[in-house]
């Protein structure tokens, strides 16, 4: 048997998919993500939504000011897609140069989505204009229907949402976020065109069982839902298939402790503290550890038309313990897996 590779430098990793927030909580969380990474795909679910180029733009700087100065970051903004998002909208979101994809909330699906689309035929004209100007559109990727269960939403959503979106467009370049399942994995490998999709850590190493183990963890509690063991299977044999159709996208989600502890907990994972120990670990159980580059660090670039990153980081094997909790302006906030080891370290 040969020995385990003991560390592993790669280019600087992106992630495509991150919830900073705003004010004292983006603070707190900036610098974990922008000490891994050195672009992150904002996502626009702020209360209100951030709907306008000029809404993107203020974000975009007061995230800036709250980089700490040593630190280098990116931040590569998004809009929030309503049932009135004029078109003209979309074109100055691609002139700015600065919001690089819009993203599809449907109302009442996840955090902050109220203020998402009831019908996506109300969207045709900015979707066209979508498609015209190259502008990706993001999707999260369940229906919403009270009658659909809830382990059903994503692939409910391919059949009654994706199919006809990408039939009636497409040239419209759209990432279906954080899949969960075999069936997204399986649409998305065999898609013809412009389509991609992010994977998240937490989605890589844990199956529904995780939500329940020995009692109930809300920590482990996220939107789409972690599934069943087989899907587990098939979002690894995605992300290391060497496919440039699947890049990592973390969903990192904070959300104060006390919010997550509570008789109707929030949804979402925080993971930005430790997402590429995560990730190699999942990378590492499947024997594939050679493809965590692509996947992290050259597939999403390449899909969204950017440059590839040129320094490098380094994962050492070297065990370490996450804190129980991370102390944040006035609350805290509990990171995936809290208390546990990691088999890899970021150095
Ligand atoms: N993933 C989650 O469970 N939560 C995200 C929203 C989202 O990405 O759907 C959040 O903003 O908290
Ligand atoms: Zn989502
Ligand atoms: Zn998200």
């Amino acid at each position: 048997m040969q020995t385990p590779i003991s560390s592993l430098t790669i280019t600087r990793p992106d992630d495509w998919h991150l919830h900073l927030r705003d004010g004292a909580t983006m603070a707190s969380v900036l610098p974990h993500t922008a000490r891994q990474f050195a672009r992150a795909i904002v996502m626009p679910n702020l209360k209100p939504p951030v709907t306008t180029t000029a809404q993107a733009l203020a974000y975009r700087e007061r995230i800036l000011a709250a980089l700490p100065r040593d630190m280098r970051f990116e931040p590569l903004m998004t809009l929030y897609l309503t049932d009135n998002t004029p078109p003209e909208e979309i074109r100055r979101a691609k002139d700015s140069g600065l919001v690089h994809a819009v993203k599809l909330y449907p109302a009442g699906a996840t955090t902050n989505s109220d203020a998402g689309v009831t019908d996506l035929g109300k969207c045709r004209r900015t979707l066209e204009a979508m498609q015209e100007v190259g502008m990706p559109l993001l999707v999260h990727g369940e229906v919403t229907d009270s009658d659909i269960d809830i382990f059903d939403r994503e692939a409910v959503f391919i059949d009654r949402v994706m199919i006809p979106l990408r039939r009636d467009m497409p040239e419209l370049k759209v990432v279906f976020e954080h899949i969960t399942t075999r069936d997204a994995a399986h649409y998305v490998r065999d898609a013809d065109g412009h389509v991609g999709a992010t994977i998240t850590a937490h989605h890589l190493l844990y199956n529904r069982n995780e939500i329940f183990r020995g009692g109930i963890r809300p920590h482990y509690y996220c939107l789409p839902v972690l599934k069943r063991e087989a899907h587990r299977q098939a979002l690894v044999e995605a992300a290391t298939s060497g496919s440039a159709k699947f890049f990592l996208g973390t969903d990192s989600a904070p959300h104060p402790k006390g919010a997550k502890e509570h008789a109707c907990g929030c949804a979402g994972c925080y993971t930005a503290l430790h997402a590429m120990e995560l990730y190699a670990q999942a990378f590492d159980a499947a024997g594939a550890l050679d493809k965590l580059e692509g996947f992290a660090s050259l597939h999403g670039a390449d899909f969204y038309g950017l440059s590839r990153n040129s320094d490098k980081i380094t994962l050492r094997r070297e065990s370490w313990e996450l804190p129980a909790e991370l102390p944040m302006a006035d609350t805290s906030v509990v990171p995936l897996d809290a208390g546990g080891t990691l088999a890899w370290k970021m150095i």
